[in-house]
């Protein structure tokens, strides 16, 4: 059956770590696999990491840039560059392909994310495969993805993909970082993220010498992915051909199961496409009526409110004790909320002077993790 299949690799895999210089084999054989699965009729998206390392490689920078402004600049010398190479790659396999480079604002704003969904849409129709980066040129530091496992996530989430692959230097997730602790053990299938917490798997805070992130933010994808319903795997980038043995069933890599209710698309835009702008803390009543009775919030289950926020922003919602138990689109501004928390809803006009919404975030626009 035809699947959407999104498959991120990592500048560790795309590139030598001595050198700098394009990993030919891997990129040669990533893309004959992408284009047999094309051609076998799945839409496939390819999310390529590398801009910042080949731009590196071609200016013979020998470390990873640390100022923005030096990252973007060269991020604009490499993406070009890797495009090429993979347009070289895939068109004498025939398969054309498309850059689509997106910002974290390209999401936040539904009337955006909505056309980025309609043009991976049309590119499938098409029979391009897709490839994607973060714009890095332009994205500025409150508004990226920072990672492209994160990014990759996103647009599987967006494209209510079947499959997100992230293929990365490792073969699959260990207990703690296999190259600091040789016996660390590897994890085949993970039910359920909260697993990974009873493991007490490591994953460090930062990836190899080019990575950006490491396993944590993998793991942070795969948390994103499973939730919107998208199957997981973290597999080993210098065989791109496992993606096809995994298809088949084949229990390669570290594999993530979907979470059995995908909510609906703009659920999951809620969720997952906007970036929180503050914080209410409930009260157990609060946090019973919204998890267990899929009730809206009113203001008096509210505790406490922190951060700065105008009507329709997207904020966390955390039980008494600081924990997220959702996300949700207020009806109020931070400032009004402060004035109303804990109070009957039949009272809010006489603390602020005027008739407001009923409910602080109607059920239809909250989500609970
Ligand atoms: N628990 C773990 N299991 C596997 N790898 C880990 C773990 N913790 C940290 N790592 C490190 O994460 C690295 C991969 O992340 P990164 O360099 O960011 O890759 P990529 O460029 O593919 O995104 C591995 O090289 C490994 O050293
Ligand atoms: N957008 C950046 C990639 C950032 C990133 O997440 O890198 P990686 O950890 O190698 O997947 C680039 O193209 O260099």
């Amino acid at each position: 059956m035809p699947q959407t299949l999104v498959v991120k690799i990592g500048t560790s895999s795309l590139t030598r770590p001595e050198t700098g210089s394009l990993a030919l084999a891997t990129l040669a054989s990533l893309v004959e696999v992408l284009s047999q699965l094309q051609r076998q009729g799945h839409a496939v998206v390819l999310v390529s990491s590398g801009a910042v390392g080949v731009g590196c490689a071609r200016l013979g920078l020998v470390e990873r840039p640390r100022t923005m402004s030096r990252k973007q600049a060269i991020a604009a010398v490499g993406q070009g560059r890797l495009m090429r190479v993979y347009d070289d790659l895939f068109t004498s396999l025939q398969q054309p392909i498309a850059q689509v480079l997106l910002t974290r604002a390209d999401l936040m704003e539904r009337s955006r994310y909505l056309n980025a969904y309609r043009t991976f849409t049309e590119l499938f129709n098409l029979g391009v495969i897709p490839i994607v980066n973060e714009n890095d040129t332009v994205a500025t530091d409150e508004l990226k993805f920072g990672d492209n496992d994160t990014l990759s996530a996103l647009v599987a989430s967006l494209i209510e993909a079947d499959w997100l692959f992230l293929l990365t230097d490792v073969d699959r997730l260990y207990s703690a970082d296999p190259r600091q602790f040789p016996d660390a053990q590897p994890i085949g299938l993970v039910n359920n993220i909260e697993q990974l917490e009873q493991l007490q798997v490591q994953t460090g805070d930062r990836g190899s010498q080019w990575g950006t992130g490491g396993m944590t933010t993998k793991i942070t994808a795969a948390r994103i992915a499973t939730s919107a319903g998208v199957r997981t795997a973290i597999a080993e980038g210098k065989r791109p051909e496992n993606i096809l043995k995994i298809l088949q069933g084949e229990p390669l890599g570290t594999q993530f199961e979907a979470q059995p209710r995908p909510m609906n698309a703009r659920k999951r835009w809620i969720a997952n496409g906007l970036i929180p702008a503050g914080k209410l803390v409930l009260d157990a009543g609060a946090v019973k009526a919204i998890c267990q009775a899929g009730k809206s919030l009113l203001a008096a289950g509210i505790l406490q409110v922190s951060g700065e926020f105008q009507p329709s922003d997207a904020v966390q919602l955390c039980d008494p004790l600081g924990k997220e138990i959702a996300r949700g689109l207020v009806n109020y501004s931070s400032t009004e909320l402060k004035q109303i928390r804990g109070h009957h809803s039949d009272e809010i006009p006489a603390i602020l002077g005027y008739e407001g919404a009923e409910t602080v975030i109607h059920r239809d626009n909250l989500v609970v993790s």
